[in-house]
């Protein structure tokens, strides 16, 4: 007799541990190739970097290939052979390779800009896939800055491009961002917002700012002519809690596709001197209506910490402890309960799955479709803390003896639940599901999938 469950399992492992080799092989291949480029330059990679700040030797004249390429946009009248010249020869830093980075990337690259660096400290993963346009399947694993140099080659290959796989952070931010003209913010944290803007005002770069989430998004642009910065309208970070990145709230690939290819043109225009520049200005773009505003925003804050005549920032500080937030997205987990109040999920499977009990799932209802336990129920953590979840579990919950597990994606919201709970409910036991469900595909059933 075939067990066919046994077999699917064993083709999911099989799957996902080629992954991990191919992954594996391409983070060797880029060692290798990252080794062989300092070997055929002569120079150790510290030394590799300095030289890259060396201005290049501007060019004078467009070649018959560059008149063939750009012919279209040669001909628009405000943008004309200077143009294409003054674009051949500039040089644009973009801050992370992902959702707008990718076609801010690529229009950047197609139109022939000159010189790019890319800045991204993470590697590509499945789930970037659906927005982050450049990578691909046979490229996960590898850093996102190289997947995108590979790609933007392919599109064109006259232009130059330096790949700084690494978090750009207070330490190495002045180094990194003076050999350019403009930079793009195509990042996804506040921390890296001040960090950039302190930067970039305190260099004189203007600095294109992109934001997308769910369906919509920003654009705007600081630091250029009298235009205001990002501290200036932004003077203090927000609160931690109120922020919420597009692993957490989603985004749609075309809306970041759509921000990501405006923050293109805003660079051009700064690079070209052409029409009116994004600065003193706030577009808001809301894909569900199809509504772009472009409301005015304030001038230049007399008082900005950073930007003003007399400012009390002078040099980088540290942004993570500013914004209270750390700069990358990689799992944080808390660790907020007791050790009792907590439950592994191979002690869950093993012992207590069969037996009477409460499992809640306390993740939004759009992620409890796309998969969940057996019989668990959905009371998403919002109920739980605005406690109208008492009325649909009065009566389990008067039930002492009914042990309660709380279980969601990757093991944070179950503990501040169960925390909630338990300050209702002393006596109960409740519990959450150390890791969630990312610990359930990781050491009981390999086939439930990730997300
Ligand atoms: N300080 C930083 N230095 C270098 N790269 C950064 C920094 N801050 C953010 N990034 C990069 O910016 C990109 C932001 O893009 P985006 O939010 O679309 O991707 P993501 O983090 O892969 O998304 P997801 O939340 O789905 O995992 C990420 O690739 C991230 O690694
Ligand atoms: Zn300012």
């Amino acid at each position: 007799m075939i067990d066919s469950e046994a077999l699917e399992s064993e083709r999911v492992k099989l799957k996902r541990d080629i992954a991990d080799l191919r992954a594996n092989l391409n983070r060797k291949e880029q060692c290798l190739r990252e080794l062989e480029a300092a070997i055929a330059a002569g120079e150790d990679s510290d030394e590799a970097e300095e030289s890259s700040n060396d201005m290049p030797t501007p060019q004078t004249k467009l070649t018959n290939d560059d008149i063939a390429r750009y012919s279209r946009q040669l001909i628009l009248q405000d943008f004309g052979v200077q143009g294409q010249l003054k674009l051949k020869n500039s040089s644009v830093l973009i801050v992370g390779m992902g959702g707008l980075g990718c076609p801010a990337a690529q229009y950047l690259v197609a139109a022939g800009c000159g010189h790019l660096g890319l800045i991204d400290y993470d590697e590509v993963e499945r789930s970037n896939l659906h927005r982050q346009i450049l990578h691909s399947e046979h490229r996960c694993g590898m850093s996102k800055a190289e997947s995108a140099r590979i790609a933007l080659l392919e599109l064109n290959s006259h232009c130059q491009i330096r790949c700084h796989s690494r978090l750009i952070n207070s330490m190495n931010a002045m180094h990194i961002i003076r050999p350019y003209d403009v930079v793009l913010d195509c990042s996804d944290n506040v921390a890296t917002r001040y960090l950039l803007n302190d930067a970039c005002v305190m260099l004189r770069k203007p600095l294109v700012s992109g934001s997308a989430l769910k369906m919509d998004g920003q654009l705007t642009v600081y630091g250029y002519g009298q235009g205001p910065c990002y501290r200036c309208i932004y003077p203090v970070p927000p609160p931690p809690e109120a922020v919420t990145n597009c692993g957490d709230g989603g985004v749609l690939g075309a809306v970041t596709g759509i921000i990501g290819a405006m923050q293109a043109l805003e660079a051009i225009k700064v690079i070209i001197g052409l029409g009116d520049v994004m600065s003193g200005r706030l577009l808001i773009f809301d894909g569900s209506s199809f509504m772009f505003r472009n409301i005015r925003i304030r001038t230049k804050r007399p008082n900005c910490h950073v930007c003003s005549a007399q400012p009390l920032i002078t040099e980088l500080i540290d942004y993570e402890m500013f914004c209270g937030m750390h700069a990358t997205d990689k799992d944080n987990p808390l660790d907020l309960l007791e050790p009792d109040q907590r439950l592994e999920v191979k002690e869950y499977h093993q012992k207590l799955q069969s037996q009477p009990h409460l499992l809640l799932d306390v993740r939004p209802p759009a992620e409890f479709e796309i998969c969940q336990l057996p019989r668990s129920i959905n009371v998403p953590l919002s109920e739980i803390l605005d406690d109208s979840y008492l009325k649909r579990f009065a009566k389990q919950l008067e039930d002492k003896e009914l042990p309660i597990v709380l279980l969601c994606r990757r093991g944070n919201d179950s503990q501040i639940a169960v925390q909630h709970i338990k300050n209702r409910f002393p006596a109960h036991s409740i519990r959450d599901l150390v890791g969630g469900l990312h610990a359930w595909t990781g050491s009981v059933d390999a086939t439930f999938p990730i997300y």
